[in-house]
């Protein structure tokens, strides 16, 4: 089984790795683009983002599984939340979605987002080092590392294989 994974980014990449066990699998990776903007700011628009990587990953590298993990902003009453969502992409059916962990952003943060930054780039200052969206991530950042992103996109991939292999009553675990 060849399983595409819609990004370059290692955090991503060492998470989809993560999930499957099985042995025979083959995994490579494609800069697939989100189709939607840099810094999603819905859940909406994140969820579309990580299915547009995931049909993406599965037509263009011409695997069995295409996979689109992305993340994104939502606003809400208490402040704006990181959140991250995950697509499974198969042919022959419909795309299998999962949501992550989210935690809330510190006002600090958050009004830069609202001012049209993105948050990798803001992070890096915020936290005064460099690739933090490619090593724990904000969710590390402000957990004191108790969940790194790839961490966090591990159980997405759980959430995103559990329902596959349900689905099609197989195993790939
Ligand atoms: O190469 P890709 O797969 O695009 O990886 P990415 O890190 O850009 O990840 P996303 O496109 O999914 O994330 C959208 C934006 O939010 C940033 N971001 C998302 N989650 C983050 C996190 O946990 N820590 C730091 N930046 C994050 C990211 O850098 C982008 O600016
Ligand atoms: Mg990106």
């Amino acid at each position: 089984m060849k399983v595409i994974i819609g990004s370059k980014n290692p955090a991503k990449i060492a998470a989809v790795k993560n999930s499957f066990s099985e042995q025979q699998i083959e995994f490579s990776s494609l800069d697939i683009p989100s189709g939607v903007s840099g810094q999603p700011f819905s859940d909406e628009e994140t969820i579309k983002g990580a299915i547009n990587r995931a049909a993406g990953a599965l037509r263009e590298g011409n695997g069995d599984i295409g996979i689109g993990l992305e993340g994104g902003v939502q606003e809400t009453s208490q402040g704006l939340f990181i959140c991250n969502w995950g697509a499974l992409a198969a042919k022959g059916m419909e795309p299998i979605i999962a949501g992550g962990s989210r935690i809330l952003l510190p006002e600090e943060v958050a009004a830069r987002l609202r001012a049209g930054e993105e948050l990798g780039p803001v992070m890096e200052e915020y936290a005064k080092k460099k690739n933090v969206s490619k090593q724990e991530g904000a969710i590390g950042v402000f957990t004191n590392c108790m969940v790194n992103r790839a961490e966090m996109f591990t159980h997405v991939m759980n959430l995103l294989i559990g329902q596959y292999t349900y689905q099609q009553k197989i195993s790939v675990k």
